[in-house]
C-alpha cells in the first residue's frame, strides 16, 4: 500500500498530463503483481468492491472517531476518506508491522461482512500510515477521484510496456483484475490475451472538425450528424453490450435495444429517442426527438417499462466492425457499408435503421442540403474518406465532421462558485477551461446559465464531491467533467492567460460521455476568434 499511496499523493499534486503518465508508468513498472493490477483496477474504476456499504464506513468512524469532531473536519475537508484518514487515532495496542499488501487490501474488502466490517476495517486502518489510510478508504468508498482518468492509467500501462494504447483497450473490457495476462503480455512472458467469447469494446473512430472547407464528395461519402449519443452494440456467444463513447458498458439504461441485438457482431451507430412531434422531416424513417428527450434516459443504471414506453430508444447505425467473428475493421468505408446494409435485414426494424448516405452531385449542393436540414435531431454532417479503414481514435483526414453551428467547445470544469437569488444556496457559476498542447488546462470563460434546474442539482452535487480546494467562496474541482459551452463569438484577450474571451457563453450540455482530456484545445478556439 505504501507505493500506491505515495502514488495517489503525487497524482493529487500534479496537474501535468504528460508528468500523470510518467508517474503511473514508473510505479507500474516498479511494483510486482497483483499489486499493480489492483492498483489498475482503482485507478480506473474497475474495482468493483459489493461488500463495501456506506452504513459500514459509518459504523466504521463512530468506533474510534468522534462524530462531532469528524462532521465538523469533514465540512472543511470537503472528503470522507481524506478526513478519517486524518482523524483516525494511533493504535493502542502494538500492530502487526509488517506492511500491507493491495492485494490484501482488497482481499479484506471484497469479503466484509455487516457484523465484522468495522473490526476489520480498523484492523486494516491501525497497520497503515496517513497516506496509506487515505488511500486504503478512497478505495473502501467508490472512486479514487484523483484527476485520473480511465483513458489515462491505461494510457500509462501501454506506455509502461511498450504496447498500443488502443491494444490495452480492445483487451481491456474481456478481462478482469488484477489482469495477469496483460501484464503478462506487457512485460513478454505471455501472448496477448484474446477476447474471443467476450463481447468487448472496440476503440471508437472519431473525426475532426472540418476547419478549412471543402473535400471532394469523390473521395469523402457525406451522412447526417445525428444529435444523440454513440453506441457500439456487440453480440457474441449469446451476450449482447452496449458501450458508450467512453467505452463504459450502458447495456442497463437502453434494455430494450440490447434485447432487439441478437446477431453476431460489432455495430457502431447513434443511439435517440423516437419523437413523434419532432422532426421525422427525412425520408430514412426520421422521427428521432431532440437531444432533450435522449437525456431523460441517460445516466440511469436501469429503466423502467414507463421510461421505455415514454422515450423509446433506437439506434441508427453508420458502421460494422464485426460481422460474426469476421473483423472487418481493415475493409475501406464503402465495404463496410456494403457489408453494413447486407447486415440491416437481421435486425428488429422497431429498434435498429440505417444512417443515409447524402447523395450531393458536389460540394456546394451538399451545403444546401445541409443548410436545409430542419430535422431537430441533425447536428450537421459527416464526411467519410470513402477508402478508408476502421481506425480507433481520431486520424487526420478520415472523419470530418461539419457542425450546423459551429460556435459551441468543449470545456471543463475548473472552479465554482453559489450562484445569486433563487440559486445562492447551489454551486451553480462556472468557471472552465482548455487545455494547451502541453497538457495545461487553462481557463476560458464563465457560464451560469443555460441548465435546468435538475441539472443544476447534478452539478452542485458533482462541485460538492468533487472539490480539491477552497478560496473563499471559490472551490476548486477534480478537473473531470466536460461542458460543452455555447457562445456568440470568440475574442483575443490580453487579460485572460489562455488569450481567448468568450462573448455570451451557456452551458449548452453537460458531457458525461466525454472524458476531461478529450475537450478543446485552446489552439482550437483560437481558430475561431472573429
Ligand atoms: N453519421 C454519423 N457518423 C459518425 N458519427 C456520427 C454520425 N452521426 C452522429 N455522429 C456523432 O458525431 C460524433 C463525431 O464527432 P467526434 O468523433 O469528434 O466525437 P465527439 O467528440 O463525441 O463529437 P461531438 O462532441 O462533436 O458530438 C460521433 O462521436 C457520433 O457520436
Amino acid at each position: 500500500m505504501h507505493a500506491f499511496s505515495a502514488l495517489l499523493d503525487s497524482l493529487i499534486y500534479t496537474r501535468s498530463r504528460n508528468a500523470k503518465l510518467k508517474l503511473i508508468a514508473d510505479y507500474l513498472l516498479a511494483t510486482p503483481d497483483s499489486d499493480r493490477g489492483w492498483a489498475m483496477a482503482a485507478l480506473t474504476g474497475d474495482l468493483d468492491l459489493p461488500g463495501v456499504k456506506p452504513a459500514m464506513i459509518r459504523a466504521l468512524i463512530e468506533s474510534r472517531v468522534d462524530p462531532v469532531l469528524f462532521r465538523m473536519s469533514r465540512d472543511y475537508v470537503g472528503d470522507t476518506a481524506e478526513t478519517v484518514a486524518l482523524l483516525w487515532p494511533e493504535p493502542v495496542v502494538p500492530v502487526d508491522p509488517a506492511p500491507l499488501s493491495i492485494a490484501q487490501v482488497v482481499d479484506g474488502l471484497m469479503h466484509l461482512s455487516r457484523s465484522d466490517a468495522p473490526a476489520v476495517l480498523a484492523g486494516m486502518l491501525d497497520r497503515c500510515d496517513a497516506e496509506e489510510r487515505f488511500a486504503l478508504l478512497k478505495m473502501a468508498t467508490g472512486a479514487l477521484r484523483i484527476g485520473v482518468s480511465a483513458r489515462l492509467a491505461k494510457t500509462a500501462l501501454a506506455n509502461a510496456f511498450g504496447l498500443e494504447v488502443d491494444a490495452v483497450e480492445e483487451v481491456w473490457h474481456g478481462l478482469s483484475p488484477p489482469y495477469e495476462s496483460l501484464f503478462a503480455w506487457g512485460t513478454g512472458a505471455g501472448a496477448q490475451p484474446t477476447p474471443a467469447d467476450v463481447p468487448v469494446f472496440r476503440p471508437f473512430m472519431l473525426a475532426h472538425g472540418l476547419e478549412d472547407g471543402r473535400v471532394d464528395l469523390a473521395d469523402y461519402a457525406a451522412e447526417w450528424k445525428w444529435d444523440g449519443i454513440r453506441v457500439q452494440i456487440v453480440h457474441v456467444a449469446g451476450i449482447t453490450r452496449l458501450y458508450s463513447r467512453t467505452g463504459d458498458d450502458v447495456t442497463g439504461s437502453f434494455p430494450e435495444v440490447a434485447a432487439a441485438f441478437s446477431t453476431p457482431g460489432a455495430v457502431d451507430g447513434e443511439l435517440l429517442v423516437r419523437g413523434e412531434h419532432q422532426g421525422g422531416t427525412l425520408e430514412d424513417g426520421g422521427g428521432a426527438a431532440s437531444f432533450n428527450a435522449l437525456q431523460q434516459r441517460l445516466g440511469r443504471k436501469t429503466v423502467s417499462a414507463k421510461m421505455q414506453a415514454d422515450y423509446p430508444a433506437f439506434v441508427r447505425l453508420y458502421d460494422i466492425l464485426f460481422d460474426g467473428a469476421e473483423d472487418l475493421r481493415e475493409l475501406s468505408w464503402t465495404d463496410r457499408r456494403r457489408r453494413l446494409e447486407a447486415f440491416m435485414p437481421r435486425l428488429d426494424p422497431d429498434r435498429f435503421d440505417l444512417s443515409q448516405v447524402i447523395e450531393a452531385e458536389d460540394f456546394t449542393a451538399l451545403e444546401a442540403i445541409r443548410a436545409g436540414a430542419r430535422d431537430a435531431a441533425i447536428e450537421g454532417v459527416m464526411l467519410k474518406r470513402r477508402d478508408s479503414p476502421y481506425v480507433g481514435g481520431r486520424r487526420v483526414g478520415l472523419w470530418y465532421k461539419w457542425k450546423r453551428d459551429p460556435l459551441t467547445a468543449d470545456c471543463v470544469m475548473m472552479y465554482a462558485q453559489r450562484g445569486s437569488g433563487r440559486r445562492s444556496s447551489f454551486y451553480s457559476d462556472y468557471t472552465f477551461g482548455c487545455w494547451t498542447e502541453e497538457g495545461e488546462l487553462l481557463p476560458v470563460g464563465k457560464a451560469y446559465s443555460g441548465i435546468t434546474d435538475e441539472e443544476l442539482k447534478m452539478l452542485d452535487g458533482f462541485v460538492r464531491r468533487n472539490t480539491l480546494n477552497r478560496f473563499g467562496p471559490v472551490r476548486e474541482v477534480e478537473k473531470t467533467l466536460v461542458l460543452e459551452i455555447a457562445f456568440d463569438s470568440l475574442h483575443e484577450s490580453k487579460r485572460h492567460k489562455s488569450g481567448v474571451a468568450m462573448r455570451f457563453p451557456r452551458i449548452a450540455r453537460i458531457r458525461t460521455d466525454k472524458p476531461a482530456a478529450e475537450a478543446d484545445l485552446i489552439n482550437t478556439l483560437r481558430r475561431m476568434i472573429v
